[in-house]
């Protein structure tokens, strides 16, 4: 056993499986001349395969409806690797990397079309030894094609002479309750739970797969997490652009759809359910729907949206040209969820998500209780927040004694900042995590269908209501581009007991002398 891994402590069942594909496999990538393909699927391919953990001679075969020579395909896989320019060791990496490459033209609907590729697919696995083939279908894909594609890959390309195969598939999953059940019943058709993985990029950030640890590993905060402790929780997440020519897209979805349904969620419910019985997939996802399960749907009243206008030099939402005039589509929303259990009874969570604001950022930030008062008065609360992103940080705001002759005192911090506690690592991209995980056939940090069921329960009916299926759509409160978001929000925080004591607060450093 390695000296860093006796000190660090193993988690077992979270490191091996039994599904871990080796050798003999194909990954291909449907909408492989995509944006999601090019900026995310492409780059966290070519880093595993630099670190040396895609299977052995494993190949990449590109599928899409646009026609491109090899050289074309080629050159807009590798269009996203950083650092080919500046380092040799990469620029040869992704020389090799290209041999990987292959690339077959074809339409979504069209059965003969995949026969062409499942030929392709043949011709690369005669070369392999043994008589195993692996085949994992990655989805890069607008889900209007989603039901064709999963049908078509099903009956024209799936191996059924040994391997196996897997279907990864991206959000959105559906638009409320019924249309996800639709087309979560139709998929099943033809691909089983098991080999099915539905990404939600977020469960493969590092600082929510550390949820986890931080919550089940250290004694000290496992025994204030809950009711007794804790006032409030916020999960936040601010973009400090607009939809910028995604409007079209957008428009259609909103905000929650886009962020909080599914992303803010997933890390509500890791951060909130109890201990599972182990690290295996199916007691962490157990426990993830129990938890789930607790939370009634959202209330108008918990509820405030609004949209960016025009400020700063930048253009309002309504001025993208993609988007329609008079859109009322919420580009900001936060809602209370309130989890009805014994140990969350009573704490709201506030789940917030914004374009167009004043800074990049996604956090949850839990605010413990008031100390009693007698010996102190209006001291600041205990906060622990954890960066999600950027700059992956976990911080404690505690109040500490002044250093000096009198006693008073003033909030400070326990910090632990990744970039400054582990040198010389670098933080794998999301999708490098889950690509991972999907060749090792660990489904834990994927969504289960009854994950999602439950998801859009809670979500449903304030989404009917925005889209003005229950009556007149609300209107939401204008914000400028780069700001905080609506000015109503400090009134929404403060109704949740949200106390910001800020202003006794100085970081990185306090001068005493200026107090
Ligand atoms: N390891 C690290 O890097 C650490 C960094 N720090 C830094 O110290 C500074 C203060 O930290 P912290 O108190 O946690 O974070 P902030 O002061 O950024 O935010 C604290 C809370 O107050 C809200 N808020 C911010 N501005 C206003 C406002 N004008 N009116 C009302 N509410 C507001 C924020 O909401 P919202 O997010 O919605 O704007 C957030 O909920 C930050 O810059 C932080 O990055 C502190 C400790 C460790
Ligand atoms: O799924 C989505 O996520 C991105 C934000 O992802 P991140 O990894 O950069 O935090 C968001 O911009 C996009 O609108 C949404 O569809």
């Amino acid at each position: 056993m390695s000296r860093a891994r006796s000190m660090s402590g193993t988690i077992p069942s979270m490191e091996t499986s039994h599904d871990n594909l080796k050798d003999n496999t194909i990954i291909i990538v449907l909408g492989a001349s995509g944006d999601l393909a090019k900026k995310k699927t492409f780059p966290a391919l070519f880093a595993l395969f630099r670190q040396g953990f895609l299977p052995r001679d494993a190949k990449i075969v590109g599928y899409a409806r646009t026609k491109m020579e090899k050289d074309d395909f080629e050159g807009r896989a590798t269009s996203y690797i950083k650092g080919a320019a500046e380092d040799k060791e990469i620029a040869n990496a992704v020389e090799s990397f290209k041999l990987t490459l292959s690339y077959v033209a074809g339409s979504y609907e069209d059965g003969a079309a995949f026969d062409g590729l499942t030929k392709h697919l043949d011709e690369i696995e005669a070369k392999y030894q043994s008589k195993e083939r692996n085949r994992i279908f990655y989805l890069a894909l607008p889900p209007s094609v989603f039901i064709p594609v999963a049908k078509n890959i099903k009956e024209h390309c799936y191996n059924s002479k040994g391997g196996v195969n897997r279907i990864i598939i991206e959000k959105p999953f559906g638009k409320d309750l019924d249309s996800a059940r639709e087309l979560l019943n139709t998929v099943k058709q033809y691909w089983t739970e098991d080999e099915t993985f539905r990404i939600d990029h977020y469960l493969g950030k590092e600082m929510v797969k550390n949820l986890l640890v931080l919550r089940f590993a250290n004694v000290a905060l496992g025994a204030a997490w809950d009711k007794n402790s804790i006032s409030n929780v916020q999960i936040t997440f601010k973009e400090p652009f607009g939809t910028e020519g995604r409007g079209g897209y957008f428009d259609e979805f909103g905000i929650i759809r886009d962020v909080l349904q599914n992303h803010l969620l997933q890390v509500l419910s890791v951060l909130t359910m109890e201990r599972p019985v182990s690290f295996s997939a199916e007691d962490i996802r157990d426990e993830k729907v129990k938890v789930l399960r607790c939370i009634p749907p959202i209330e108008r009243s918990d509820t405030l949206l609004g949209q960016y206008v025009a400020a700063n030099g930048k253009p309002g939402y309504l001025d993208d040209t993609t988007v329609p005039p008079q859109s009322v589509c919420p580009t900001f929303a936060a809602t209370t969820l309130w989890i009805h259990n014994p140990r969350w009874e009573g704490v709201p969570f506030v789940l917030k998500a914004g374009k167009a604001l004043n800074e990049s950022k996604v956090e949850v930030r839990i605010q413990f209780k008031e100390v009693t008062q007698g010996i102190f008065k209006d001291i600041a609360r205990n906060e622990l927040v954890i960066r999600i992103q950027p700059n992956e940080a976990v911080y404690l705001k505690l109040n500490s004694k002044t250093p000096g002759l009198h006693t008073r005192a003033i909030p400070t911090e326990m910090d632990l900042t990744y970039k400054r506690r582990f040198l010389e690592t670098k933080i794998p991209e999301a999708y490098e995590a889950l690509i991972l995980d999907a060749l090792r056939g660990d489904h834990s940090n994927f969504v289960r269908h009854d994950e999602l069921d439950v998801a859009w329960k809670i979500f449903t009916p304030i989404l009917h209501w925005i889209d003005g299926q229950s009556g007149p759509r609300p209107h939401p409160v204008q914000y400028p581009y780069g700001s905080r978001g609506p000015k109503e929000l400090a009134d929404f925080m403060a109704k949740y007991g949200y106390k910001r004591s800020d202003d006794a607060y100085f970081w990185p450093v306090t001068n005493l002398a200026a107090l």
